[in-house]
């Protein structure tokens, strides 16, 4: 699991360390350093400097391409080690963007070490005010530096174009807001600069963070310098993990700087000397949580593994009311992504010529009533018109009775009791009733922006990107479900810890696929269904799984290239298979 520390969190930690007089910032400059060196030193043998990016073979596109986990280093990676380190950065240029903070002492120091190992050096500093020690340590070991009041923005991007790298070290977790005069007119101009220049822009290093995002909310407010690498430092922070910050972000390397080691929430109480519950941290909305990413090391603990003890019905059983007569292909979707996932039957209600469809695909599919351990409501239904009422061959109706039974208002339901639920699509506006946290909405960013008009809030589709995890957030808190919002990164948030994952190729982008990830979290909440109603905070950790497990499916199933929904959910089992076994 990776955890994100908030700014607070993070000054929290940094406290006692400093005041015992650890040497933080000369080992994040340290580690800086290294890192810019490895990627400078990996430059081929004829040593193609100036404007030659380190580890970027010509004519190959890495910049915002995704690798399994999401991130864009990879392939870059991979080239450079091809190409082969020889380590020799002499005579290679570096440019620093350097705040009058901390994060800009990390980055002067850091420019020290290169400037000793014969690099170039160049600190423009965008402000009044710089860190004094880092400054003197910079010019004593060769560095040159300049005034951006001095030499003005033009002669900055001149600079940038002629260097081997770039570090962003304007403003760390001290940033407020958008980066202010003048260091957001050169960050601006930096920024469209690098969009003309594509492939010739130098590898550019953020200093903890891309300077501009928002630390603790992944809002991007003003410009952003996007950074190929983000060198982070003690602990993740949440804008590293969300969208549409963590686009900017590049590959994130996390430094131990000598924060004590944490894992997951747990740890917490010990350092804060916390009491009052566990996600009651110092300097955060106790309500909130943290922000986390699931990794494929955590899905084995969470996925519903059979014993020999269980059988079908013991395994859970995942109840589909997707698709109708017009929209017959996602009921065929939702319900291969439930069988592929291992339930221990998937039982489908729907109209009988999509059943015969779902039976053409899938023969394991029951298409007759009975007891369910979990519900996927909506996929390939339409949305109700409040003019006309429901209609959908009959899936509103069944929709609505399911919906009864999940929050509570049939007392004696045909289940048997409280169920979990996925509720999707069409499903998502037919929502009379708060909803228990164990049920899971899974809106993308248009769905949830009608879903929050309908609750009063002034919102649209772009409105919910800009800020995923606000209006996630918000969603939650007014119907009371978990909500996971679908993108390029997902968003979960219910009660405690939200989620973020990113595991997902674009390719992924295509009809049905959504689909098929309702029917894989059926699955999951079918299997741990005593568990969800138990623990509240389980529906998001188990949809972060189902969200991981999906974009994985994806991209196997992609391998690089176009991939149609429903070989996703034909990809699942191998997928499932290689997570339990790692
Ligand atoms: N965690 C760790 O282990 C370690 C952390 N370390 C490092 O310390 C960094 C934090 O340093 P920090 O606290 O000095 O704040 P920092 O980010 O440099 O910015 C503050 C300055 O920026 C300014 N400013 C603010 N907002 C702005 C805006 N929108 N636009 C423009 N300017 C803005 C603000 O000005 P003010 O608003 O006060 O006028 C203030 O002067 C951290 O990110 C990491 O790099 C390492 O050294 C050690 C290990
Ligand atoms: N740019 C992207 N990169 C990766 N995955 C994406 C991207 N855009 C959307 N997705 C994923 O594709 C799926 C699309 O789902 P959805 O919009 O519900 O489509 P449908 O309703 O047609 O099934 C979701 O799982 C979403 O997270
Ligand atoms: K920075």
């Amino acid at each position: 699991m990776k955890d994100a520390w908030s700014s607070d969190e993070v000054r929290k930690a940094e406290e006692p360390l400093i005041a015992a007089g650890e040497p933080l910032m000369a080992r994040a400059a340290y580690a800086l350093a290294q890192t810019v060196l490895r990627e400078v030193g990996a430059r081929p043998a004829d040593g193609r400097a100036p404007g030659y990016r380190p580890g970027r073979p010509s004519g190959t596109r890495l910049r915002g391409s995704l690798g399994s986990d999401g991130l864009p280093g990879r392939a870059r990676a991979r080239a450079r080690r091809m190409a082969g380190s020889r380590g020799d950065v002499r005579g290679a240029q570096a440019l620093l963007l350097v705040g009058p903070g901390n994060n800009g002492g990390d980055t002067l120091f850091a420019g020290a070490h290169l400037a000793r190992r014969g690099m170039r050096v160049t600190a423009v500093l965008a402000s009044t005010r710089a860190h004094e020690d880092g400054l003197a340590a910079f010019r004593v070991a060769g560095g040159k530096v300049l005034t951006l009041a001095d030499i003005r923005v033009p002669s900055v991007v001149r600079s940038a174009l002629e260097s081997d790298v770039i570090l962003d070290g304007l403003v760390g977790v001290g940033a407020r807001g958008a980066l202010r005069p003048p260091a957001g007119g050169l960050v601006r101009t930096l920024a469209e600069a690098r969009e003309t220049a594509g492939e010739r822009w130098p590898y550019t290093v953020a200093v903890d963070i891309p300077s501009g995002i928002g630390v603790d909310d992944g809002v991007v407010l003003g410009p952003v310098l996007p950074a190929d690498r983000t060198v982070t430092f003690g602990a993740l922070k949440p804008g590293l993990l969300l969208p549409p910050a963590a686009h900017l972000a590049g590959e994130v390397e996390l430094i131990d700087v000598g924060f004590p080691p944490v894992s997951g929430s747990e740890g917490w109480g010990a350092i804060w000397g916390v009491t009052t519950g566990r996600h009651a941290m110092a300097g955060t909305d106790p309500a909130a949580g943290r922000v986390r990413r699931v990794e494929p090391a955590d899905v084995a603990a969470l996925w519903p593994t059979p014993s020999p003890h269980d059988h079908k019905y013991t395994r859970g059983v995942v109840g589909v009311i997707a698709g109708t007569t017009t929209y017959p292909g996602a009921a065929v979707l939702a319900t291969s992504g439930a069988v592929l996932a291992g339930p221990g039957m998937v039982r489908y209600l729907g109209p009988e010529a999509v059943g015969s469809r779902v039976l053409l695909e899938r023969p394991e599919v029951v298409v007759t009533g009975g007891r369910v351990q979990s519900w996927v409501l909506g996929p390939g239904v339409p949305a109700v018109d409040p003019e006309a009422g429901p209609d959908g061959d009959g899936q509103a109706r069944r929709i609505f009775g399911a919906l009864a039974a999940v929050t509570g208002v049939l007392s004696e339901d045909v289940t048997g009791g409280k169920m979990p639920a996925v509720i999707d699509a069409g499903a998502l506006t037919m929502l009379e009733h708060r909803l228990p946290a164990w049920a899971v909405l899974t809106p993308h960013a248009g769905e949830l922006a009608e879903l929050l008009q309908g609750l009063g809030h002034d919102v649209d589709r772009a409105a919910v990107e800009a800020q995923p995890l606000h209006w996630v957030r918000t969603a939650h808190q007014a119907t009371g479900a978990t909500v996971l919002l679908k993108g390029a990164i997902t968003v979960v948030a219910g009660p405690g810890d939200a989620y973020a994952q990113a595991d997902a190729p674009a390719w992924t982008a295509t009809a049905g696929a959504g689909d098929v990830l309702a029917g894989i979290l059926g699955t999951l909440l079918a299997g741990r269904s005593a568990d969800v109603v138990e623990d509240e905070t389980l529906a998001a950790r188990l949809a972060a799984v189902a969200v991981l497990v999906h974009g994985r499916a994806a991209a196997r199933a992609s391998a690089g290239g176009p991939v149609a929904a429903l070989e996703i959910a034909r990809a699942v089992p191998a997928v499932v298979a290689e997570l339990l076994r790692d």
